[in-house]
């Protein structure tokens, strides 16, 4: 079952300590969790010291058991991270990118059932017409999506995605965010994911998690962890919540405050 816990986290990069001693509240199997927070703040970061455990010390355990004590091959089988680059234009198609993929994680699935996997998801995600179109000729946008479906091949227990819908227009990112938040309610794993789009974040997410240079902010049910005094505090904006007509939370940002103004 998937469970991860995060406690007094502190990664240093280049003699520099980037993550300040985070500890989030636990997260449980069928989460979709949203990491969001300023340019720098450390989500990549996060994600990576999640994915990797490098340069860590304090506790992240997945399972209850310490990353730093899974070896590679357990890791690769139980954890998924979607950079934020979607994959470089190569003269590979989709197809090929994730069959060789799958196959270099060694799932053990015969070529029928890896096939009818690569199809769904490549279905789900709108990248049939596009399955055997050479990466290069393919949009940024689509190149995300090829970078989702990557992360989403061997199933992972622990699916991270950083800035999933970052390169997406208004469908697919509805989609590509209803995807993941349904694969983690339907395989009972945790998906986090990083985010910019506060709205898209309300909208999915059973968790936030706000980061500001380093530092947990503020953590909990989305709704009753955004607010304006937040907003300001954390991204230096005059911003409010609002409800639609649908009676769904909806962030408004009025300005960008005065760089030094105080919240
Ligand atoms: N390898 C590295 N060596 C030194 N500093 C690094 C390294 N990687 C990242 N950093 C620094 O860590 C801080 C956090 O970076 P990170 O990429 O985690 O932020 P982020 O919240 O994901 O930002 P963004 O929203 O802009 O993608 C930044 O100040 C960055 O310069």
């Amino acid at each position: 079952m998937a469970v991860m816990s995060v406690a007094d986290l502190h990664v240093r990069l280049s003699g520099r300590e980037i993550l300040k001693g985070i500890s989030l509240p636990e997260m449980r199997a069928g989460q979709m969790v949203g990491l969001i927070g300023p340019n720098a703040s450390g989500k990549s970061t996060l994600l990576r010291a999640i994915a990797m455990g490098n340069g860590t010390q304090g506790g992240i355990s997945l399972g209850g058991k310490p990353v730093t004590a899974m070896k590679r091959a357990e890791r690769a089988a139980n954890i998924s991270l979607m950079p934020q680059t979607p994959p470089l234009g190569s003269t590979l198609t989709p197809f090929e990118l994730l069959r060789s993929y799958a196959r270099a994680t060694n799932l053990g699935l015969s070529n029928a059932q890896l096939g009818d996997r690569m199809g769904e998801l490549l279905g789900k995600l709108g990248l049939l017409p596009d399955a055997h179109r050479k990466l290069n000729e393919l949009s940024g946008g689509k190149r995300q999506l090829v970078g989702m479906c990557l992360a989403m091949v061997n199933e992972p227990k622990y699916l991270l995605l950083d800035e999933p819908t970052s390169a997406l227009d208004l469908r697919w990112q509805l989609t590509a965010l209803s995807v993941a938040r349904n694969y983690a309610r339907s395989r009972e794993a945790i998906c986090v994911a990083a985010l910019h789009d506060i709205n898209l974040a309300l909208r999915f997410c059973d968790l936030l998690v706000v980061l500001k240079d380093g530092c947990v902010a503020a953590s909990g049910v989305p709704e009753e962890v955004i607010d304006s005094a937040l907003l300001a505090d954390v991204y230096g904006v005059s911003a409010r919540l609002e409800r639609c007509s649908q009676g769904a939370p909806v962030l408004i940002a009025d300005a960008a405050n005065e760089i030094g103004a105080s919240a």
